[in-house]
């Protein structure tokens, strides 16, 4: 087997195994599947949730309450908790774990990203495991990822991995979430990310986890769309990571696309959370999306939200709809003012043009 780049998220409910506590035993049973990979070459990023579950049970302070500051501050306690537990569990195995706790705010220009990346480049030459977390003790929600499946799917990007595996308490996408229909059936590979793929996925109900099969398929579309493989399965699943890289049909698997986005797509889909929203009519969807043209003023119908030129803005259909996401070259006061023209009434319009397209086709990924 080809060496491969392999991401495992390991989600709360598989930390705790659904206790208040880290299962440290189950911990130590995946360290050595992934000690395992990486003496046979594989490299293997670890994205752990489970920070705020430690600083629980670390401090065990009765009736906490449930304010903000509470949660970062046992995300503060608990994550140190976390890397330690890590850090001792691989050296067992002689390895080297280095930490790379994460916002968005870090990923949302392209020169902190690519520092971001070459960071996690270094780790990976030297044969470190990065150990991945959010930011959780100081990052506000506007600079949050928000869950570890989407930061899951940015730290493969960051580490231009092959496969990312998402380990939960279910054994992988079912029909409908299994906790209240016993009928669910688990369905074993996903080609397309469809609207109605996406409608099958719950949110958490157990308490424990952020965002359920929800943001594991948002992680499951990015990560995809960059040409790395994804599979949910059961961390509780015997040599479950193992059995996953040898390539066993088990969870749910969803192919990559065969062509990825080129690096700065990846980004601009990933990275940047958007600034603003325009509507576009038929014409320019056709043009956007059949022909992977730019986007030009004529088909822009609506501008909402306020955004600067050079951030990252959503497309919406005539549907409301959202087909694409892409650096404005104008900011939304200026796209206000041209929408609807022809390209060289720019200039006269606004006194200055920045070219005649309102987002180039270069900036531009469509859904
Ligand atoms: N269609 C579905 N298939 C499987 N699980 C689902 C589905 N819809 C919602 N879920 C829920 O998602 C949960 C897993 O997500 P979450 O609680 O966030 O766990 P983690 O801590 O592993 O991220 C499951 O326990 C399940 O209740
Ligand atoms: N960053 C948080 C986990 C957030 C999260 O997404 O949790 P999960 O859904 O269990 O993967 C923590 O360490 O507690």
């Amino acid at each position: 087997m080809s060496k491969q780049t392999i991401v495992v998220k390991l989600g709360t409910s598989v930390l705790t195994a659904g206790t208040s506590k880290l299962d440290r035993a189950h911990m130590v049973e995946l360290v050595r599947q992934c000690a395992a990979l990486h003496k046979a070459g594989h490299q293997v990023i670890i994205v752990t949730s489970g920070a705020v579950a430690a600083g629980r049970e670390h401090l065990a302070i009765p009736n906490l309450a449930t304010t903000v500051a509470n949660k970062q501050m046992l995300a503060a306690v608990g994550q140190s908790q976390l890397l330690l537990t890590w850090e001792n569990l691989f050296n067992i195995y002689d390895l080297h774990v280095g930490q790379m706790l994460l916002t968005r705010a870090d990923l949302d220009d392209r020169e902190r990203f690519l520092n971001a990346r070459d960071t996690m480049r270094a780790l990976l030459k030297h044969r470190i495991i990065p150990i991945v977390n959010e930011n959780d003790a100081v990052a506000t929600s506007e600079i949050k990822v928000g869950d570890n499946d989407n930061l899951s799917a940015l730290a493969a990007i960051l580490g231009e991995a092959n496969l990312l595996l998402l380990l939960t308490d279910q054994s992988g996408l079912f029909t409908a979430d299994p906790r209240n229909n016993p009928d669910a059936k688990l369905i074993s590979q996903v080609s397309e990310i469809t609207d109605e793929i996406k409608a099958l996925a719950g949110d958490s109900i157990s308490g424990l986890g952020t965002g359920g099969m929800a943001t594991k398929l948002q992680a499951a579309d990015i990560a995809t769309r960059a040409g790395i493989e994804v599979v949910i399965a059961a961390g509780q699943e015997d040599l479950v990571i193992k059995r996953v890289v040898e390539g066993e049909a088990i969870g749910t698997r969803f192919l990559s696309k065969k062509t990825p986005l080129e690096h700065r797509k990846q980004w601009i889909l990933a990275g940047p959370p958007p600034a603003g929203q325009i509507a576009i009519d038929e014409g320019a969807q056709r043009a956007v999306v059949e022909k992977s043209s730019s986007l030009l003023p004529k088909g822009i119908s609506h501008v909402y939200g306020e955004f600067s030129r050079g951030e990252v803005i959503l497309v919406q259909d005539s549907n409301s709809r959202v087909i694409a996401r892409g650096i404005t070259r104008y900011s939304s006061a200026e796209i206000q003012a041209i929408k609807g023209l022809h390209s060289d009434q720019i200039e006269a319009t606004l006194g200055y043009a920045y070219g005649s397209v309102a987002i180039h086709r270069d900036d531009l990924v469509t859904f």
